[in-house]
């Protein structure tokens, strides 16, 4: 296996046809290394979102090449992106919790849709990963009984209770205080640490941006700087489910 969990190489992406097509994403090359935290930031409209999603082939390349996990998704089939789509896990700001559903039973549906291990086994992980995100006296509250933080945590223990290989998160942290935002990113980093999974976020939290070991920075469509952040320092990261 690669240390480069994502590689993209001259990637343009277009919207629209004729007159109204409109270039989004000019020329962007990024490599990302395994097991890192990488923060795309830019101001609005600067192609961050359209990135994401084009690395969590939830949108088909056009021109340039991706290279995920370390499989080309240029002119890839359908069956190839639903394959990769398994091993990423999303935290989007569209929270898409079920209504009708607990805390408990919408992070189980984060395992079910793998269809890995035993029911059993899936409510036990689902009720760590909401006692490490401090939900644990909530765990059979329905969305509607949870504040919007409350309801971010629960997206975020979705995605990270079936062990992604890679994590894509749009705006994680913006409907959670401080301390919950650290905890969450603090989360993505050990499981960088301990189980090699790379995550990608989009963010205008400043108050995170000291915990990522790099952070791209995109303009009208191109990447205008790219910094090594100071993640690597030592942090309190809480355990992580087995
Ligand atoms: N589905 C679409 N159809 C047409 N144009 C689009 C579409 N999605 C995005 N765009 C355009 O592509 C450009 C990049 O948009 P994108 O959403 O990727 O930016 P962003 O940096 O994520 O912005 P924000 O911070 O506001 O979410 C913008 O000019 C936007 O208007």
């Amino acid at each position: 296996m690669t240390d480069t969990a994502i590689d993209v190489r001259s990637l343009d992406h277009y919207f629209g046809e004729g007159e109204a097509r409109k270039q989004a994403l000019f020329d962007v090359n990024l490599s990302v290394r395994r097991g890192s935290l990488t923060i795309l930031m830019g101001p609005s409209g600067s192609g961050k979102t359209t990135l994401l999603t084009l690395m969590g082939c939830l949108r088909e390349v056009h021109r340039g090449s991706i290279r995920l996990l370390e499989r080309e998704l240029f002119q890839s089939d359908e069956i190839t992106r639903i394959d990769m789509r398994r091993r990423l896990g999303f935290i989007f700001q569209a929270r898409n919790l079920h209504d009708s559903l607990t805390a408990r039973q919408n992070v189980m549906m984060g395992l079910q849709v793998h269809g890995r291990g035993a029911p059993k086994t899936h409510a036990l992980a689902a009720d760590h990963i909401l006692d490490l995100l401090g939900l644990g006296e909530r765990l059979d509250y329905l969305p509607g009984n949870l504040s919007g933080g409350q309801k971010q945590r629960v997206a975020i223990a979705r995605a990270l209770v079936s062990n992604p290989d890679i994590i894509f998160a749009d705006e994680p942290t913006a409907a959670l205080d401080k301390e919950s935002g650290r905890t969450v990113v603090e989360m993505l980093k050990a499981l960088g640490r301990e189980r090699g999974a790379t995550t990608v976020m989009v963010t205008h939290d400043n108050r995170i941006l000291e915990l990522a070991d790099r952070v791209v920075t995109l303009e009208d469509g191109r990447i205008v700087k790219d910094v090594a952040g100071s993640g690597i320092q030592t942090l309190a990261v809480p355990a992580m489910p087995g």
